[in-house]
């Protein structure tokens, strides 16, 4: 980080860290662009971006992309009665803000709806001859040749779950969890039976348990690597191999989850201890799936908990811009003779996808400098997605100009709020802010 002129510096004892800039940063610049460290895209999404599990890319082409969305809902129920919602709700994280900061001027643009619709909020049936195209992979629509996407690359284990945008992303994201997540016949996975039925809890309780496998996941291969390098015995191996991690703020997720506003106070005890039942529930499915004697106190209750609590307190939401919507607002930009005569062929789509047609590539990654950063009330960068990002990079920019030695900070909650409204705001991350501003207001 030195390179990029941020530093990780502690401040003290009740604050921790937090990140200083090592030289000056005009307004408006770009601070940081940075690789998820781990991340998922959310299980519900999958049906409507189909993207490389590792880098985030959309993959295939819009024939393909459609397909996905049109044929594999099909029967699909939404899954909007999961116990907790895809993004790890009940539990509030940067997520919430995030989809907003992050995600906020996509979505923003998003709202210039394709006209070629007419009333796109109600989807008609696909015409059975588009319906048998798409399916027999036989369509091709027009322009569609101007937005290229890489060819789907399918996982080395031979999965459904995952697919890439190359074979370095195969190997890289082979190397750093999947070997050991993936429940294909070649998985390295002991046991592949409980390895689903953990990926489908997971689905129907929490998404962010996905995450935490890819972090125990990650720890143990780079624990088995490092043991033949490292003198000494498996723990040695298994603290080297949690670094990258150790950086991060972590608290006790059931301990720290804020309590869901239909829960009764006086039932916060009860619903803590669910929050635990159902975390137990989950690491013993891993456990049963992927755990290694040499390696077993990476699989404690504890251990697993504060994953789940650096996930949420630490959390970026990943959004990626869709190539699908960009393709229906290329082609209502047409000229109106090329317009019509591509809409012959496109509108049966946009029709059937309905508002739909706008979705996009959504998921959570955790960002290992972004995680030091410190909220501030009155910030000096704001974490952001820019249009040009294809992949699940997360960027910061300055706000304002940022000094060497000052800390820089983003805001996980929207600022524009008296003390109160921020206060009980940011309750939701278990502290109580010292910022300049909330220190000259209170
Ligand atoms: C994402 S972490 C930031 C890095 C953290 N300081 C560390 O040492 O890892 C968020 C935690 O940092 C602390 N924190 C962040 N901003 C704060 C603020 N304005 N006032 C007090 N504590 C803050 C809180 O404990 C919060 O839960």
């Amino acid at each position: 980080s030195f390179r990029l002129g941020l530093q990780v510096r502690v401040i003290d004892g009740e604050m921790g860290k937090g990140v200083f800039a090592d030289k000056d940063f005009s307004s408006e610049g770009l601070v940081l662009r940075e690789a998820p460290l781990v991340g998922a895209q959310h299980s519900r999404n999958k049906r409507d971006a189909m993207v490389c599990s590792h880098c985030f890319r959309y993959v295939g082409s819009i024939e393909q992309q459609l397909a996905r969305r049109l044929l594999q809902n099909d029967g699909e129920e939404d899954a909007s009665d999961d116990v907790m919602d895809s993004d790890g709700e009940p539990t509030t994280s940067m997520d919430d803000e995030e989809r907003d900061e992050v995600g906020g001027e996509d979505m923003d643009e998003n709202d210039e709806h394709c006209g070629c619709s007419g009333n796109s909020k109600m989807k008609k049936a696909l015409p059975s001859d588009a319906r048998s195209a798409l399916a027999r992979g036989a369509l091709v629509l027009p322009y569609s040749n101007q937005f290229p996407l890489p060819p789907v690359v399918t996982c080395k284990g031979g999965c459904q779950d995952d697919v890439h945008c190359s074979d370095m992303c195969a190997d890289a994201a082979w190397a750093a969890y999947h070997s050991l997540l993936c429940t294909g016949p070649s998985s390295h996975c002991k046991n592949t039976d409980a390895l689903v039925s953990f990926k489908e809890f997971a689905d129907e309780t929490n998404d962010i348990f996905h995450i935490a496998a890819q972090v125990i996941a990650g720890t143990l291969l780079r624990a088995r690597k490092l043991e033949s390098t490292i003198r000494g015995k498996h723990e040695s191996a298994l603290l080297r191999a949690w670094e990258p991690f150790a950086m991060s703020f972590k608290l006790l997720w059931w301990e720290t989850v804020a309590l869901p506003s239909d829960v009764d106070p006086v039932d916060e005890r009860q619903f803590r201890n669910q929050m635990k039942e159902i975390a137990a529930q989950s690491l013993s499915l891993l456990k049963s799936a992927i755990c290694e004697e040499n390696y077993a106190p990476l699989f404690s209750l504890e251990i697993y908990g504060h994953i789940i609590g650096m996930f949420e307190l630490n959390n970026l939401e990943i959004v990626v811009a869709s190539p699908v919507e960009e393709y229906f607002l290329y082609i209502d930009d047409l000229p109106p003779a090329a317009k019509a005569e591509a809409e012959v062929y496109t509108k049966p789509f946009l029709d059937a996808l309905g508002d739909d047609y706008a979705a996009y590539c959504q998921g959570s990654g955790l960002y290992s400098l972004q995680s030091c950063m410190n909220h501030s009330c009155r910030p000096n960068a704001k974490a952001f997605k820019i249009d040009e990002d294809r992949d699940g990079h997360a960027v910061l920019l300055t706000t304002r100009p940022i000094r060497k030695g000052e800390e820089a900070t983003i805001s996980y909650i929207h600022e524009d709020a008296s003390l109160d409204e921020r206060r009980a705001a940011l309750a939701d991350y278990a502290f109580v802010c010292r910022c300049s501003r909330c220190l000259e207001e209170s």
